[in-house]
């Protein structure tokens, strides 16, 4: 499915003395198959961003179309199904016995039959590195594991789109990497992937395109290397490395990644 916003304003408690214009009219699509980074201070508007996208916010003025059409046309279970949604801090929302019923919970309640429920728990915990927790109760789980069982318990609706909301927040770094490398995976079976986070360095690692917010503004969208070079206030710490060494080298070029720029500097040293 092809997401986009188009000019989407939100304003939170409109006509109050609390009156806040948290999105400011932004317009900004993902595509199937590609993991859209977005980026952007505090109060940037992110998390507002994210719940625009399958309608549990809706927008002040401006549209949000699925596939071309107005997304509030769709019914709203088809369209939180579609669209996945993962909070930050998910754990806070696990309710259930065993890791297994609460990951089997959304599915269930789609109607699907008891087998395929079974299908989905058993490639949801696994793709997230979680299987052997199947068993457990939710709440005598270390942090890490909790978060891996609730964002296994939205992949098991198989989204076609799957909305992470600083997913790695508060994680160790094995944790990280596997979570990474869940998200980049889904990228290959055509799903969309938007990654919003603080940390720049994960997001240069993932994203095919990444937004930059401020204010409620999208002050940037683009590839990664566009985005970070010619924004230097976003810069992760790969393209501060690089930026360094291109004052004499220009021609390290623009990598984002750690590993393009170990490439680079390996080019440079053997005067290639
Ligand atoms: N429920 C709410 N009611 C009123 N104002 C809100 C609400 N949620 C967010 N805001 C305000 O909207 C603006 C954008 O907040 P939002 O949480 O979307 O930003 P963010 O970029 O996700 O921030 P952070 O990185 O700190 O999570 C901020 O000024 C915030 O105070």
């Amino acid at each position: 499915m092809r997401l986009e916003l188009r000019e989407v304003r939100h304003v939170y408690a409109p006509g109050t003395p609390r009156e806040v214009e948290a999105l400011r009219g932004v317009s900004l699509g993902v595509e199937p198959g590609e993991v859209l980074g977005v980026v952007g201070g505090t109060g940037s508007g992110k998390s507002t961003l994210a719940q625009h996208m399958n309608l549990l916010l809706e927008p002040t003025s401006g549209r949000v179309l699925a596939d071309g059409r107005d997304a509030r046309a769709m019914p709203r279970p088809e369209l939180r199904r579609k669209v996945g949604l993962v909070f930050q801090f998910p754990e806070a929302a696990l309710f259930a016995a065993t890791v297994g019923e609460d990951v089997a919970f959304a599915p269930r309640r789609m109607g699907l039959a008891e087998e395929e429920v079974r299908r989905r728990v058993r490639r949801s915990l696994e793709r997230l590195g979680a299987l052997h927790l199947a068993g457990r109760s939710p709440h005598a789980l270390s942090g890490g594991e909790k978060r891996r069982v609730a964002i296994a318990g939205v992949l098991a609706m198989e989204p076609e789109v799957l909305v992470l909301d600083e997913p790695t927040a508060g994680l160790d770094p094995a944790t990280r990497e596997e979570l990474l490398g869940a998200v980049l995976g889904m990228r290959g079976e055509g799903r969309s992937v938007v990654f919003i986070s603080h940390d720049l360095d994960e997001v240069a690692e993932v994203a095919d395109r990444v937004c930059l917010l401020e204010a409620g503004r999208v002050l940037a969208c683009g590839r990664p290397e566009e985005v970070f070079y010619e924004h230097p206030e976003t810069a992760p710490a790969a393209v501060r490395v690089a930026r360094e060494v291109r004052r004499e080298h220009p021609r390290v070029g623009r990598p984002v990644r750690f590993g393009e720029v170990r490439e680079a500097l390996r080019g440079l040293l053997s005067g290639g």
